[in-house]
């Protein structure tokens, strides 16, 4: 049973104080509804599966991949070519799979981009953070980490 100081409420929900009993309740401020039980916050999914695109540049921590052994594009570059890749693939021109098995500077490539399932803590932060922002079936706009520029998919 969830007590008083659980993790954040969900957004509009306000703990206040019975003033005849002292006991928390719980006011909904949009509704202008009132309860006694803690609302439940939505639940992260836990783990979340994303394939994903890498476009590294010369200022990647590493900046080279199975495909280049010596990256030099800039940032500015990347990110060009890879709003350009999802662009054909939001037009159904090409695959997601098919252009990250091709271009994709992640060693993920050799599995259509596919990363598997992960949890938080596991990613660099902006990486996770738009993986778990996306709902299944989702393509991120471009998300910059210190291995390169990325566009991912969420899968599961
Ligand atoms: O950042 C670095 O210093 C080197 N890395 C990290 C890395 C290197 C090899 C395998 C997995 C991760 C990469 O540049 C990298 N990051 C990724 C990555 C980043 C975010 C999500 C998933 C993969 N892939 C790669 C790769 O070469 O294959």
């Amino acid at each position: 049973m969830p007590n008083e100081n659980e993790g954040p409420l969900p957004e509009g929900w306000e703990m206040r104080k019975s003033r005849s009993t002292g006991m928390a309740y719980y006011l909904n401020t949009y509704t202008k509804k009132s309860q006694w039980e803690r609302p439940d916050a939505p639940a992260d999914p836990g783990e979340v599966r994303c394939s994903h695109i890498l476009v590294k540049h010369a200022e990647s921590r590493r900046p080279s991949s199975w495909r280049e052994d010596n990256i030099t594009r800039t940032k500015e570059e990347a990110l060009e070519i890879l709003k350009n890749y999802r662009k054909q693939i939001l037009a159904e021109e090409v695959t997601f799979a098919d252009i990250a098995s091709k271009y994709s500077d992640c060693s993920s490539a050799k599995r259509g981009g596919d990363l598997g399932m992960f949890g938080r803590g596991q990613m660099q932060k902006p990486f996770e953070e738009e993986a778990y922002k996306l709902k299944v079936g989702q393509l991120s706009k471009p998300v910059e980490t210190d291995s390169g520029v990325h566009i991912i998919l969420r899968t599961a």
